[in-house]
């Protein structure tokens, strides 16, 4: 008797927004997906598949060799070959007309049941009436930046700011005791948009919540323990599957090459004496703040590994001057293009994180109970800040003085300061041991996780 074929692999399409810190945590999960037996479209830009692609190569990897199961597919962004793809505001104003009707395509043609979707291509929600879809939205940032999205209509009546996203009065906002206070000037959409009118629309888009009731679910890369107030304040009891951290060492879904000499080169310090210096992939410097910086982390007297991108500068980097940078510290320090982030954090020669807190790497510094030095840039990351230095205790602000500068002795004090608190040293330890416990086995993120499988497999 011939034996019965095995029922195919439900099919799920993948749609992060193409910037570095959404496409990451979407790897992740898509690899998660992968090994609970979903075949996965992950949905690249033609212009980040080809860095994507790139990266894996000079690792040694081959974009058909991304994880069994995951089917790297691309579409058009619709933006023209010398465009700035860091105004995100425009990047994501052109992607509904370039892929809309190239994902419906795609969908109809792979009889595709779900799409796990960023909320910031919530737009996909289209396709819930023209091809009977369903979709799952994934936050890349905190559950709190969500539930102050829905608080916009109040902070417009409040007349804390107004229509256009103009900051009326700059009060402090704090949705519930165990959610972190933030000035209205620093709320996560504020400073987005690079003209007044693209203000405007990041304004309109953060607070038209009401398509989201098109979704099935919400999916958050976060965990009840540090965010379940935040949680309870979203729509369709979302699942929290957080910290999304990486399970496999692969270049998968980087857009720059790892360079993995900072392995080797951490491996040669002391255990807990590294200064580790990372402002995730959007962060970009003037030319003060990068030379306070390089003249900081030296005076630290401290071991550093510090990224800097090839677009970190305002310009880009001078070569030049990094040649002489790297002369000056000889082995001190290692400056790289790009780390392998998660298994720096993971090693046990880093003793602290120097970040910009974008909310991967805020939690994967929790997940591997790494003490931050916190130097927020835009967007949401002040409000990590604050959860990190406010709520959870983990870390201190890098201030800037009357001049508006972070000088080379307020870096070298706080590394300092940083280092020499215990107190800092163990709440670190006790939140990575919870964020451990949340994606065990029979922690609530596993179990979430597992909720989600589920339902994706009702096709
Ligand atoms: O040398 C490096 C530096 C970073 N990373 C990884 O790159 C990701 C960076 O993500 P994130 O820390 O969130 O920073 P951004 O790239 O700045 O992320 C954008 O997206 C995030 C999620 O929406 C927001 O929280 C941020 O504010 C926004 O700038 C992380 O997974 C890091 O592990 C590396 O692998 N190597």
């Amino acid at each position: 008797m011939a034996a019965a074929a095995a029922p195919p692999r439900p099919r799920v399409m993948v749609l992060p927004f193409p910037a570095q810190g959404h496409v990451m945590p979407l790897m992740e999960l898509s690899r998660r997906l992968a090994d609970h037996g979903f075949e996965v479209d992950f949905v690249n830009t033609e212009y980040n598949q080809a860095r994507v692609l790139a990266a894996l190569e000079a690792g040694g990897e081959t974009g058909a060799a991304v994880h069994a199961g995951i089917h790297l597919v691309s579409l058009p962004d619709g933006m023209g070959a010398d465009c700035d793809r860091t105004d995100v505001v425009k990047l994501g104003q052109s992607l509904p007309a370039a892929m809309l009707g190239r994902l419906e395509e795609l969908i109809r043609a792979r009889d595709t049941r779900w799409v796990v979707a960023d909320v910031s291509m919530s737009w996909v929600l289209d396709l819930v009436a023209t091809v009977g879809v369903r979709v799952a939205l994934f936050l890349t940032y905190s559950a709190a930046v969500f539930a102050l999205r829905a608080h916009v209509p109040k902070l417009i009546e409040d007349g804390i700011i107004d229509e256009s996203g103009n900051v009326r009065r700059n009060e402090r906002i704090q949705l519930s005791p165990k959610m972190p206070a933030i000035a209205a000037a620093e709320l996560p959409w504020i400073g987005v948009g690079k003209s007044p009118e693209a203000r405007r629309a990041v304004l309109q888009s953060v607070s038209k919540n009401t398509p989201y009731t098109l979704a099935d679910t919400i999916v958050c890369n976060t965990f009840q323990e540090i965010e379940s107030e935040a949680l309870a304040l979203l729509p369709k009891e979302p699942l929290a599957i957080g910290p999304l951290v990486a399970s496999k060492s692969t270049s998968a879904g980087h857009f720059w090459p790892q360079d993995l000499t900072s392995l080797s080169w951490l491996d040669a310090q002391a255990p807990s004496s590294v200064v580790y210096v990372a402002f995730g992939s959007f962060t970009v410097f003037d030319a003060t703040r990068l030379q306070e910086l390089a003249d900081g982390v030296v005076l630290t007297g401290r071991p550093f590994l510090w990224v800097i991108r090839p677009n970190f500068a305002n310009g880009g980097i001078d070569e030049g001057w990094l040649d002489e940078f790297r002369c000056r510290v000889g082995g001190q320090g290692l400056v790289v293009g790009w780390a392998p982030q998660q298994r720096v954090l993971s090693h046990p020669s880093v003793a602290c994180f120097v970040s910009h807190c974008g909310w991967n790497s805020t939690m994967e510094g929790v997940h591997h109970g790494v003490p931050f030095l916190c130097w927020p840039y835009f967007a949401d990351q002040f409000l990590n800040q604050s959860y990190i230095c406010d709520m959870w205790g983990t870390g201190l602000r890098i201030c800037a003085d009357e001049q508006g500068i972070v000088t080379k002795e307020e870096i070298r004090d706080k590394v300092a300061r940083l280092l020499g608190d215990e107190g800092i040293k163990a709440r670190s330890l006790s939140l990575k041991s919870r964020a451990c416990a949340s994606i065990a086995d029979e922690g609530p993120s596993h179990q979430d996780l597992l909720e989600f499988v589920n339902l994706l497999r009702e096709q």
